[in-house]
């Protein structure tokens, strides 16, 4: 069992705990709760047999208090229990939201981001069944024991007939269940897997529009949509029928409960008043059956919600160190790394070792698909090595605490997006923003004029989906995000690839500066120009490292022969 299986384990059994704990103190509660709904017939009954034969307005005045009482207290411990729920869901979510969230934002990065997705939205409506009526009507059902002890006291065959109409109630909500349990769950899978793939699409949305591409899209959709669709009907269409039937038959129980109390009383086997109360506990005990198949239905789909958290955790759950480290002084050393990406045979990393002192700028080039964004995944930490590993000053990059490694870190992703915030915000990394270091980051990147020239300066609002930035500008935001700070370690993956030469000169700049402040500085690119600022350089071919030396030695070794291949390395040179 590997240490990031028992971890998930160890968060997976406290929510059960939890779940468990608060299951176990409503179930009691619960029990008060059925008693005291024995209050009405209760009352019912002895107003019949008592006060309509005494006509003693004392004890009518004397029950009804007693009565009163009975009620308050019931709705006081209905509250109680229902906080209960909330209190619970409120700890299970608390607990898992976190874990949930880091394990899903790991399998985007492994590629899942469909299914983290939607396991952040089974933890919501996990959520929303433990504060549901649904989730109470098995602590209800547990104590029917009760209502069958006071109907077989006010007369075996009331009691017989309850035991009679509850088995058969039973009976018609497991066939429900045997009906419908395969198609709802087929169709809820199918549904899910429809608006996930719908909402990936949508991120691609100009593609989509420049290309014409929404009718093949929507006849896809729509394939799969009439799919889960008729899946939905049909299990709705079985479970909407065998409800109907239930309730006729719990309506036809009653009218044979108060058939049977009258033809007691006709025979003086029973008292007028026990006929009305046994009428009203029946109903009671019964009513939870009316819904059984809803609330069974409910708890099904409460119960494949955790098991995708479950997973997600299990699969996804990173273990990292919970210690802050403090930042790095010394070396990076990559040292026997390898990596296998999920699902794949083939290494995209194979067996490679260097290492680099602080104060240097790497340059990183290499042909397309050699692997050189994702040793820069691999260097943030945002992969995890399959085998070997990546050290600055001695610490492992993957295993290091997050807040503290992000703190000496920068990274700027082949791909940039910004953030749903402002481009303060942005530059800040999303927290509290420090006015004299943003400023200071933007310069860094050449940015700062730019956001001075915007409408709302640093207040403009940016992310995906806002069309206020060019792809530049974006750019240059998402290097000033990763110079916030003055970062020990700086990883920049393709950073001129939309910048203009004013741009690539800022970003050689900035580059120097926080060389000669120190940082290590590792810079992957395609356009050449930017390597001249690299000390040494390292040639990725197919996951290998095939030169690795000084900038000047290595662009010496490199053979016009060999340069085609290399068209940055070439460049370089
Ligand atoms: N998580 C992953 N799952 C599957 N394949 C992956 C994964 N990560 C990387 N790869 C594969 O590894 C190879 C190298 O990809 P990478 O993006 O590192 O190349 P690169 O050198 O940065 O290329 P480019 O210069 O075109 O950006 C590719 O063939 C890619 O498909």
């Amino acid at each position: 069992m590997t240490s990031r299986q028992s971890d998930a384990r160890t968060l997976i059994k406290a929510g059960r705990r939890t779940f468990v704990a608060g299951l176990a103190y409503a179930a009691a509660l619960s029990g008060f709760i059925t008693l005291l709904q024995l209050t009405v017939p209760i009352f019912m009954l002895q107003v019949h047999d008592r006060v309509i034969n005494s006509r003693s307005y004392d004890t009518l005045a004397m029950l009804a208090l007693l009565a009163g009482f009975g009620l308050i207290l019931y709705g006081i411990l209905e509250y109680i229990r229902a906080l209960t729920f909330q209190a619970m869901a409120g700890t299970l979510v608390r607990r898992l939201n976190l874990p949930t969230l880091e394990a899903a934002l790991t399998a985007s990065v492994e590629g899942g981001a469909v299914k983290a997705t939607q396991v952040l939205r089974d933890l919501s409506d996990l959520r929303g069944f433990l504060t549901s009526s649904a989730v109470m009507a098995p602590l209800e059902g547990m104590w029917c024991p009760i209502f069958l002890a006071v109907l077989f006291a006010l007369h075996p065959y009331y009691g017989l007939l309850a035991v009679v109409s509850a088995g058969i109630l039973v009976a018609l909500g497991l066939l429900s269940d045997m009906f419908t349990r395969r198609l709802t769950k087929e169709a809820n899978q199918a549904h899910i897997e429809n608006i996930s793939r719908i909402s990936a699409n949508l991120r691609y949305s100009e593609a989509i529009e420049a290309m014409g591409m929404l009718p093949n899209l929507a006849r896809r959709w729509r394939t799969s949509q009439v799919h889960a669709a008729d899946l939905s009907n049909m299990a709705n269409g079985r479970g909407r029928g065998m409800h109907a039937v239930t309730r006729v038959l719990r309506l036809t129980m009653q009218i044979g409960a108060l058939s049977l109390g009258a033809s007691l009383v006709i025979e003086g086997d029973a008292s007028p008043g026990s006929m009305i109360g046994a009428t009203i506990i029946m109903s009671r005990l019964l009513a939870p059956f009316d819904s059984l198949t809803d609330n069974w239905r409910s708890w099904i789909a409460a119960s494949s919600a955790w098991q995708r958290v479950r997973e997600l955790l299990e699969t996804y759950h990173a273990h990292r160190d919970t210690f802050p480290t403090p930042p790095s002084e010394g070396p990076l050393e990559v040292d026997n790394l390898i990596f296998i990406a999920q699902g794949r045979d083939l290494a995209v990393i194979k067996n490679i070792s260097f290492r680099v002192e602080p104060g240097t700028i790497l340059g990183v080039v290499g042909p397309s698909a050699a692997g050189k964004s994702t040793l820069a995944r691999l260097m943030v930490g945002a992969a995890k090595p399959t085998s070997g590993g990546i050290y600055l000053d001695g610490h492992n990059v993957y295993l290091w605490e997050r807040g503290s490694f992000g703190e000496m870190v920068g990274y700027l992703p082949q791909s940039v997006s910004l953030l749903d915030g402002t481009i303060r915000e942005n530059i800040a990394r999303m927290g509290e923003p420090d006015p004299r270091a943003v400023i200071e980051a933007a310069r860094m990147a050449g940015v700062h004029e730019m956001i001075g020239r915007l409408p709302l300066g640093y207040d403009t609002p940016v992310g995906d989906g806002r069309f206020t930035l060019s792809g530049g500008q974006k750019q240059r935001i998402a290097l000033a995000r990763a110079l916030y700070g003055r970062p020990r370690f700086l990883v920049l993956d393709e950073p001129n690839a939309n910048l203009d030469a004013e741009g690539e000169a800022a970003l050689m700049r900035a580059m120097r500066a926080m060389r000669d402040d120190g940082a290590i500085v590792v810079v992957i690119a395609h356009r050449p120009a930017i390597m001249e600022c690299a000390d040494k350089l390292l040639v990725l071919q197919d996951g290998r490292i095939s030169q690795f030396g000084d900038r000047t030695s290595v662009v010496a070794t490199l053979t016009p022969s060999r340069k085609p291949k290399l068209s940055t390395a070439g460049g370089a040179a």
